[in-house]
């Protein structure tokens, strides 16, 4: 028997394993991804906590539903800061998480309207090719290109968060159907010519100043929302078009919204700040002999 903590954030569930507690072996997470999945056929990713090695105040560890390692969740990081900031209220300014890549800060947000908000740093994000693991001349970026074996419509942009994604705005005017958007989606999302692992992809339209954002992910497909291509949405906003950070922009998904302020460090490198809600569903006792 395990205890799984069932997570939602912009319309995705979560199941999470605080093994702190549960004291698993790291080896039986994987298998116990693909089993959970089984059971559960709506969770998104399954979520597992251990004690950091580092200063944060938990290690969060992610998996697909197919086992695979996911190296950052945007969606499901706030739910693990949730999770913290009720297990220890009194921590009410920030928490460090330790992800694949790096040590994120995480906050919870005092709001009149929701008690369930949180802002969390992406990081580090780079538009550096060798970030995605491709095989390129250092220093070679992917920015605003056609992919013209794949469509000769759209231009897009590469960016890892660190999880690989391209990012295309989409205007009227380019008369992109469905369909057609699915079948671009399909192609990118498994390997291909330029991507050979495949790559997440997002299709955004701007109106307004604010972000509509449909992604199609390599293992979820078509999602109700992906918190990192939001973010990398939001980034590329600000640097292609507004050409400015700092900006609070509003990033709607069928999951509902968040808020994305791009930032850049004294040292060049891009970070975002990605607000949004996340709430505690249940906890479930879960037999995995059943
Ligand atoms: N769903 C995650 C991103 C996972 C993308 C996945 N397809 C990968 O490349 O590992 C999120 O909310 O940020």
């Amino acid at each position: 028997m395990i205890t799984l903590h069932h997570i939602k954030a912009s319309g995705n569930h979560y199941l999470m394993l605080d093994n702190r507690r549960e004291k698993r072996a790291t080896d039986e997470f994987s298998r116990l991804a693909q089993k959970i999945a089984q059971d559960f056929p709506n969770m998104k990713s399954f979520i597992v906590l251990e004690d950091s090695t580092e200063e944060a105040t938990v290690k969060m560890t992610t998996f697909h539903r197919d086992g695979t390692e996911c190296l950052l969740c945007g969606n499901g990081i706030r739910g693990v800061a949730h999770f913290l900031f009720d297990e220890n209220p009194e921590k009410n300014v920030h928490q460090l998480i330790e992800t694949r890549h790096a040590t994120l800060h995480v906050q919870k947000i005092v709001d009149d309207i929701s008690d369930h908000l949180y802002r969390v740093e992406i990081s580090p994000m780079s538009l550096l090719m060798e970030t995605l693991n491709r095989e390129v001349e250092s220093g070679t970026t992917f920015i605003e290109k056609r992919l013209k074996d794949i469509t000769r419509k759209l231009r897009f942009t590469a960016i890892a968060t660190p999880t690989p994604h391209l990012v295309t705005f989409v205007k009227e005017t380019d008369g992109l159907s469905i369909a057609e958007r699915q079948l671009i989606a399909e192609k990118l999302t498994q390997g291909n010519r330029y991507f050979p692992k495949g790559i997440n992809v997002s299709f955004v339209k701007v109106d307004e100043d604010k972000l509509y954002v449909d992604t199609f992910e390599t293992v979820a497909g078509h999602t109700f929302s992906c918190g990192t291509a939001m973010a990398a949405s939001g980034l590329l906003y600000s640097l292609l078009y507004l050409r400015e950070f700092g900006e609070l922009i509003e990033v709607k998904s069928a999951g509902g919204t968040v808020f994305v302020r791009a930032r850049q460090t004294p040292e060049g490198q891009y970070w975002v700040e990605l607000q949004g809600e996340a709430t505690l569903i249940e906890h479930i006792v879960y037999d995995e002999s059943d």
